[in-house]
């Protein structure tokens, strides 16, 4: 069997009597954009929680790079080089560029000088990977003058600074333009172009149609549907499949379910 980058196997999480995640096997790849898609309440946050170990899973197996892992935190989660952009993006918008990179990790020297000349280096070089083109911007750029996508993109070289193989970014697109989404998504290009994997959660279907190598869809905690970009036909039949598990709840009927194919 392929060994996956990150697995979860039987991930289940309860509330008292609710069950956020009743069950989810799911599994991220080396270099891949896995899109999770999810209505309010389909358990999209509990998920990415657990995934960065601030939430402990009822039961269920984290598997990385195809060992299973015990005792899962935050701490493994750093280990095996997850790092999520949650929707603040935790950014310090007085502060210039450099120092959010390096909020908290700051490069020292003995008697702990900070090396600014190097962090001033790494975070031009970070900039560059990640496709940050804007000559009006230099690592001294206060982050409160840039915009949403750029922020965006200041929060991504920092997780590639913290050596991050996957990022997950939770609903990065939320409140910008179109000019500025594309933004968001051409750091997302970039960093898939490194080999490095993201987790997008976006209540766009659009979104996620354009940028997307794979998707799964969460209803209701369970994973309805998992299926490659090249296997969806457009983006109207992930839309209606997307519908058709929307009646199926609002009916409280079980849950809906495609194999293989999108089409219900
Ligand atoms: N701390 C908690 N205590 C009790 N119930 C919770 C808690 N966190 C989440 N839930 C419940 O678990 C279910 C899944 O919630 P979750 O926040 O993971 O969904 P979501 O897909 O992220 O939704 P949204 O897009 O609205 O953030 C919901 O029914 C929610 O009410």
């Amino acid at each position: 069997m392929a060994e996956h980058l990150i697995e979860f196997r039987n991930i289940k999480k309860s509330y008292g009597s609710v069950d956020a995640l009743g069950g989810i096997d799911l599994y991220v790849d080396k270099g891949e954009v896995l899109g999770l898609i999810g209505d309010n309440g389909a358990g999209k946050s509990t998920l990415i929680k657990i995934l960065a170990g601030v939430v402990k899973p009822t039961c269920g197996e984290i598997i990385v790079r195809g060992r299973p892992v015990s005792g899962w935190n935050a701490g493994r989660s750093r280990e095996a080089g997850i790092e999520t952009v949650f929707q603040d993006r935790a950014l310090a918008l007085q502060q210039s560029i450099v120092h959010n990179i390096f909020m908290g990790r700051e490069l020292v020297g003995m008697f702990g000088w900070l090396k600014l000349k190097q962090q001033l280096a790494e975070a031009d070089r970070l900039m560059r990977e990640i496709g940050f083109t804007s000559e009006a911007y230099t690592p001294r750029s206060i982050v409160g003058q840039l915009s949403g996508g750029e922020r965006q993109g200041v929060a991504i070289a920092r997780a590639i600074y913290k050596q991050a193989d996957l990022i997950v970014l939770d609903e990065p697109t939320t409140a910008l333009s179109l000019a500025e989404t594309a933004k968001v998504f051409q750091f997302v290009r970039q960093v898939r172009a490194s080999g490095r994997s993201i987790i997008l959660i976006d209540h766009n279907i659009h979104h996620i149609f354009d940028i997307a190598d794979r998707f799964a869809v969460l209803d209701r905690g369970k994973i309805v549907l998992e299926a490659d970009r090249s296997k969806v036909k457009s983006v109207k039949e992930l839309v209606g499949f997307m519908e058709h598990v929307a009646r199926a709840a609002s009916a409280g009927g079980g849950h809906a379910k495609a194999a293989g194919g999108v089409a219900p």
